[in-house]
């Protein structure tokens, strides 16, 4: 299996050490627009391989996508993070000239390649890489949901003062400080809904310490996240690389799933060598319907501003 990751930044590299560290890809490629960069980050990486016993090739390139062809998976982490203060939104202005110009190019070299869609804002991304990309649904994925229902279960965790190997969570709906749906109607404590456990006061808690998650670290790092993001993805690329049809939370392009068409959005999926396998219908409560139905309405407010 070969991926490849572009933006050898934060998150890029990230990505490409739990993926490696995890040892079931033979090859990933690193790309970015910075000289050299790319170069280094996966040679450090390599001199890291037996400190950590994994086998994975890591190579970088500065630009030459020819490096790339025949790539089973294409991570998309180029561009710019937030900075303290600013919503995810702000950065369409930059990332959408570069996902767009950086789906051209994965996809002429690897025609056949599922993209996992990382950069920021990342439904709109998600929407902007089936717009341009020409490939079929099912090999679009957006990566928000796993990181989100990660940091769920960290809060869900610290609310029940318990292992967080206890705890199950998932978020769906938008990738952005007001649109995230932490499903808490769903969420258990090996098997037990949490709500028998918290009251009113820690289930606020809990809600809203995870929807400002990403931000609560961009204010205490002064950039965005990447330990979480980059083993967020990792996990999405190993349930593609090993056909695990594992249930993640993805931004998927939507016809009709959960009431929504032509957006991309947060739903519960099946994550398969094909990709997307099949998107799963989860019955939510009424006012979960509601907020779900908000959150498509602002993405597709952002959507409206790219220029195809
Ligand atoms: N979806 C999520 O859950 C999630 C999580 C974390 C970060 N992000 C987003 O991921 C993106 C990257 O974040 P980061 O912290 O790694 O930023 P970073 O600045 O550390 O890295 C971005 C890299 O992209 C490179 N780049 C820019 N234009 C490029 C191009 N045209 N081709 C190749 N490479 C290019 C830069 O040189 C840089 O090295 C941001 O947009 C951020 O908001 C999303
Ligand atoms: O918060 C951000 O801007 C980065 C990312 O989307 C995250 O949730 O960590």
């Amino acid at each position: 299996m070969k991926v490849t990751v572009v933006g050898a930044g934060a998150v890029g590299a990230s990505c490409a050490e739990y993926i490696a560290m995890k040892n079931f890809c033979s090859e990933v490629v690193l790309v970015d627009i910075k000289e050299g960069f790319a170069e280094g980050k996966a040679m450090d990486l390599m001199q890291t391989a037996s400190l950590n016993g994994f086998d994975t090739k890591i190579t970088g390139t500065t630009g030459d996508y020819s490096k790339t062809a025949g790539s089973h998976v294409a991570v998309i982490t180029s561009g710019i993070p937030r900075k303290p203060g600013m919503t995810r939104e702000e950065l369409i202005g930059i990332n959408a000239g570069i996902v767009k110009e950086v789906t051209e190019n994965l996809v002429k070299h690897s025609p056949e390649v599922i993209i996992i869609v990382v950069s920021n804002p990342m439904d709109t991304m998600a929407y902007l890489v089936h717009k341009t990309s020409g490939l079929p649904k099912h090999k679009i994925i957006g990566m928000g949901g796993a990181l989100d229902s990660a940091r769920f279960q960290y809060r869900l965790a610290e609310a029940l003062e318990a292992p967080i190997s206890d705890v199950n969570g998932m978020v769906i709906a938008a990738h952005s400080d007001t649109g995230m749906l932490p499903l808490l109607s769903k969420a258990t404590r090996n098997g037990v809904p949490v709500t028998e456990f918290l009251d009113e006061e820690k289930q606020k808690y809990v809600i809203e310490e995870t929807k400002v998650g990403g931000a609560t670290l961009t204010k205490l790092l002064g950039t965005s996240a990447w330990y979480a993001p980059g083993a967020a993805v990792s996990v999405m690329v190993q349930a593609i690389a090993c056909d695990q049809k594992k249930m993640i939370p993805c931004s998927l392009m939507l016809e009709g799933e959960y009431g929504q068409n032509d957006i991309c959005l947060g739903v519960p999926a099946i994550i398969g060598k094909n990709g997307v396998e099949s998107i799963v219908n989860v019955t939510l409560t009424a006012e979960e319907q509601l907020k779900f139905a908000e959150a498509a309405n602002a993405v597709r407010e952002v959507n409206g501003d790219l220029k195809f």
